[in-house]
């Protein structure tokens, strides 16, 4: 395929009226690129085009107008904007591309003040948003994400290390010998992070209805970004069908009757009763758990891969970041507090990792004309900010940004507030699963430098050689512009030799 479709090449003077563009001429206008590029790759060469003045420029995406801001500042100074730059028409844009109608879309964003779900706040919510609460009063720090992570997440990751079920543990490679197995780095991390959260969040019932419920999810990774940049039918066969095949599932789900599914999540059930309140049936609820399940599963299991490579691949790292997990590992019982607060270097590990592997654009709708950085943005226009080139700004990040180094936020712990650190986007729409993905991340983490005193690289062979050499460290597949965490190139794996401490 080529971008050609949704990426034009040509000129903004090409789409512009003359008096808009006479009102527009101070902006720069950079508008040729190859087909090959992606969103960020080209936020990051029309950015070097655009020198080091860090303006912002306009260029033509799918034949509308696009400000590209590189500033830091400017980019912070778009969540002080809510009101006029809006992510509402993306978000029913997405929605609507599930298969619900733009009516029951649009019934979504209505803001109802007899709903029950709005009761006690001090303006009414529209049923997303309420939605959007939801996800922040389970997951923000306090009782209930305590309970939800002592209850429900931990359990879920120590079940990921049962290598001994049946049926047989997806990454277990082979047993080597009774005291040592070799696994596939990603698939315990899909295990432990992709189905030990749909257990979470589903339960077994979602499991019944879609036993491959994996396979879909991790075919749907590989080719969403097909979703995002709309490509036509004939280019996206397979990510139509790893979308019928989600949907499905989840349509499925809520066709059953609540005691049948038997999970009783409260997220799941409130936000269930809430979407039914606004009038959307089995169909629409089914889409619209499709879409906040890929915002639940989609980064964590990469985060926790890189972190662990990272490690692997250094062992006296390893070696320090298992010295200082330790006390928060007794005999099955994890103290997930000790690990968010006291574990300094992984959590430098973590927030440097995040920095270099975030590949997310965001987007915004320009409902008024508003000015940023001194320069005007047109009503209608949209603007577009690549959070990685904001984390590859070598101002911040030194003249290697793309080079992970573990002690970073050690050193300098100002970074985590610094205005080209966004791992978690910005203003309002501010990832409000960031402290969960935290404490799950660090859990599994944890349980497997506490559990399994040696791991190390299985070493590829050499020709008929019995030994062989240690595979390159994974590459990160930045040539699709997948949102979020960067996924590893296909067959990047890394096979693990673990042996269990005594
Ligand atoms: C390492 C893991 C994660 C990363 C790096 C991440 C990153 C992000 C980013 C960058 C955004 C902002 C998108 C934007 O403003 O355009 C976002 C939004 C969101 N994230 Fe996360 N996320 C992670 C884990 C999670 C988890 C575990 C959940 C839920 C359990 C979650 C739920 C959401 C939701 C619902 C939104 C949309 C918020 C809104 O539109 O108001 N995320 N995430």
């Amino acid at each position: 395929m080529t971008q050609r479709s949704y990426l034009t090449g040509s000129r903004l003077s090409d789409m512009l009226s003359p008096s808009l563009l006479t009102s527009m001429d101070h902006w720069k206008m950079l508008c040729r690129f190859p087909p090959t590029t992606t969103a960020s790759h080209l936020i990051e060469s029309l950015s070097k085009k655009n020198g080091s003045s860090k303006e912002p420029f306009a260029i033509t995406m799918a034949g509308k107008p696009i400000y590209l801001l590189t500033n830091p500042k400017d980019i912070a100074e778009t969540y002080r904007h809510e009101d006029t730059l809006s992510m509402d028409m993306v978000v029913k844009d997405l929605y609507s591309r599930t298969g619900i109608s733009m009516d029951k879309v649009n019934r979504l964003f209505i803001a109802n003040p007899e709903s029950p779900h709005n009761k006690g706040l001090p303006r009414p919510l529209h049923y997303i948003d309420i939605s959007m609460e939801y996800f922040r009063w389970e997951l923000s720090p306090g009782e209930s994400l305590d309970r939800f992570v002592n209850e429900a997440a931990i359990p879920a990751i120590l079940k990921a290390f049962d290598f001994d079920r049946t049926p047989a543990h997806s990454a277990v490679l082979h047993n080597d010998s009774d005291d040592s197995l070799v696994v596939s780095l990603e698939h315990l991390c899909i295990e432990a992070l992709i189905s030990g959260v749909v257990d979470i969040y589903y339960g077994p019932a979602l499991w019944k209805i879609n036993p491959d419920f994996v396979h879909s999810f991790m075919m749907w990774e590989r080719v969403n970004w097909k979703y995002i940049f709309q490509l036509p039918g004939f280019l996206s066969k397979d990510m139509l069908e790893a979308k019928r095949d989600l949907v499905d599932t989840f349509v499925t789900y809520f066709e059953m009757d609540r005691t049948e599914r038997d999970c009783g999540n409260l997220f799941v059930n409130s936000v269930e009763d809430t979407l039914r309140e606004a009038g959307m049936g089995n169909e629409e609820i089914g889409r619209i758990f499709f879409l906040h399940s890929w915002a639940i599963l989609g980064n964590m299991y990469k985060t926790a891969f890189w972190i662990i490579a990272h490690l692997v691949y250094n062992p006296s790292l390893l070696e320090a970041i298992r010295i200082e997990v330790t006390p928060a590992i007794t005999k099955g019982e994890v103290d997930h507090q000790y690990l968010s607060k006291d574990c300094i270097l992984l959590d430098s590990l973590y927030a440097d990792v995040l920095r270099a592997t975030m590949s997310s654009p965001m987007v915004r709708d320009i409902t008024e004309t508003t000015t940023i950085g001194g320069k005007k943005l047109r009503k209608g226009n949209r603007i577009m900010v690549s959070y990685r080139q904001l984390h590859l700004n070598t101002d911040v990040w030194g003249p290697t940004p793309e080079l992970v180094q573990p002690d970073r936020f050690l050193r300098d712990k100002s970074l985590k507030t610094n205005n080209s650190y966004r791992p978690w986007g910005g203003g309002s729409t501010l990832c409000p699963g960031r402290f969960f993905a935290k404490k799950t991340i660090f859990t599994f983490i944890s349980v497997l430098l506490v559990r399994y005193s040696a791991i190390h690289i299985k070493e590829e062979t050499v020709g008929d050689n019995k030994g062989g050499r240690k595979p390159a460290f994974p590459r990160a597949d930045f040539s699709k512009p997948i949102p979020g965490i960067v996924s590893p190139m296909m067959g990047d794996d890394i096979s693990l030799i673990l042996r269990e401490s005594d």
